[in-house]
């Protein structure tokens, strides 16, 4: 297998062909040809000459840096693909990888694996684990042994692991709490649990849980038990699992850093009653100091003129707990812009997209009728999808305005996208070679031919 180097920020888009499966080796197979062109990209044409019906073709754009054999293991994918990643990530960068393919054609093979006790069998996300924990350890035995143990600088990987569904997100590291998709008044979009409430008037919302490991056994056994979650168990097109995008995150962290991130959880919650306050008291304030004439005019009431004072006061108190957060959130800042070491911060992203198969009756995938729900959830899906291609365009050609907030997915993996200038980008197709699935994988080449033309780089996209 040639190892191809990660280069610079454009989005790669590869293809990944499996296996025929046990019940699909007695079928006939997708005739294919791939063909590598002198800018280094590869093309695939696919043919299908069914014995009834008519035969059906398709040749792709040179759009994808490499297209692995069904041969290839998941140890040869995580050479080429995510391992050169893992020196940029160690520099505080982040990197996004996107699987995207029909149900069964190897996502999770790929993204997770099966078999846990073979390197060479390590799904994609496991195998990064294992290589950043490993360098992470490197870096931990340098500090001073003041630090060692445990100590607030000693790093380790959070984890993060939430489905997409529309504007929710269940959190599988938290019993599958279901969180909100928002914009702030920020501009950036947070993910928020259920509102508590708590002693005080204290309101808390809790964002996406991270759990941080110290060790890889911890990591991998968590992270196993939390996809059990996942929606439904069996692999087939009825799957829950397939209508949701699933979002790993692996993160380098420090206790300082989830220190500091819990502290601005705590100064939001003590925000709440007090800002809650001087809103009611300016309402109040604003009631009495009018009174209604029989005429129905509002006139200033003589006997209670508004009470400017008091309004003052409780906007003090608020403007004083407001710039408690804003100390809290620079604080953060300030502990990723003073890391000891760079790596803080820097963050692997593993998105395994929901696929539209399930909703397209034309391509016969689908064994029962669909409901209008499932027509729904199949147009958001299409539309996560095309917001993707969209951002990822327009991220290639630098435009100004980037279309994050089209859709959910593309608000949820902006702060991914824009997380470091050094990010790096690449889509996974997983594709199946047998002839009965022809239509699907024809569909899942096609989409990642759009993606790799528009994320590509330009000139050489420009050669066919
Ligand atoms: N490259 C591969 N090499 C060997 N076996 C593979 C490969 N890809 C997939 N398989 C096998 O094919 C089966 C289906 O793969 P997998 O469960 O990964 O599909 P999926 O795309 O995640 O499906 P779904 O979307 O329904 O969850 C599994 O038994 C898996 O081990």
């Amino acid at each position: 297998m040639s190892s191809q180097s990660f280069q610079g920020p454009s989005f790669k888009v590869y293809a990944r062909w499996r296996p025929l499966s046990l019940s699909e080796q007695a079928g006939t197979e997708i005739e294919r040809n791939t063909l590598q062109h002198s800018n280094t990209n590869m093309s695939v044409s696919l043919a299908s000459r069914p014995v009834s019906g008519r035969p059906r073709s398709w040749k792709s754009a040179p759009s994808f840096t490499h297209i692995f054999e069904p041969e290839a293991s998941n140890n040869d994918v995580f050479e080429t693909i995510v391992a050169p990643a893992i020196p940029q990530v160690l520099s505080g960068a982040t990197c996004n990888f996107f699987a995207y393919g029909h149900s069964g054609s190897g996502k999770t093979h790929t993204i997770i694996g099966y078999d846990y006790d073979r390197n060479e069998n390590l799904g994609l996300s496991l195998a990064v684990a294992r290589d950043l924990m490993a360098a992470l350890d490197r870096l931990n035995a340098d500090c001073s042994a003041d630090e060692m143990g445990g100590g607030q600088s000693t790093f380790g990987i959070g984890l993060r692991l939430y489905e997409l569904r529309k504007k929710s997100a269940f959190d599988l590291l938290n019993k599958r709490t279901e969180c909100f998709v928002r914009e702030g008044p920020d501009g950036q979009t947070h993910i928020r649990g259920q509102t508590e409430l708590l002693d005080g008037g204290k309101v808390r919302v809790r964002p996406i849980v991270t759990r941080p490991y110290w060790t890889l056994e911890d990591l991998r056994r968590e992270l196993l038990s939390a996809l059990d979650l996942r929606s439904t168990g069996s692999s087939t097109v009825h799957d829950q699992s397939s209508r949701t995008h699933a979002v790993l995150e692996l993160e380098v962290v420090n206790k300082d850093l989830l220190e500091a991130r819990d502290l601005v959880i705590e100064r939001q919650s003590e925000l709440v009653p007090v800002a809650k306050r001087a809103t009611d008291i300016y309402l109040e304030e604003s009631m009495k100091s009018f009174i209604k004439t029989p005429e129905g005019k509002y006139i200033p009431n003589p006997d209670h003129p508004l009470d400017q004072t008091r309004i003052d006061a409780a906007e003090a108190t608020k403007g004083e707990f407001e710039a408690r957060l804003r100390a809290a959130e620079d604080h953060v800042t300030t502990v990723l812009a003073s890391r000891s070491h760079p790596s803080l911060g820097g963050k692997f992203v593993f998105v395994d997209l929901a696929g539209s198969e399930y909703f397209d009756a034309a391509a016969g995938a689908v064994g029962r009728n669909i409901t209008p729900q499932d027509r729904q959830e199949g147009r958001q899906i299409n539309s996560d999808l095309f917001a993707l291609k969209e951002v990822i365009r327009a991220r290639a050609v630098k435009q100004t305005r980037i279309p994050y907030r089209s859709a959910p997915l593309t608000m949820v993996l902006r702060e991914h996208f824009t997380a470091s200038a050094e990010s790096s980008s690449a889509m996974i197709l997983t594709i199946s070679p047998s002839a009965e699935q022809y239509t699907a994988t024809a569909n899942t080449l096609k989409y990642g031919n759009l993606v790799g033309v528009a994320g590509g780089d330009q000139m050489g996209m420009a050669e066919t």
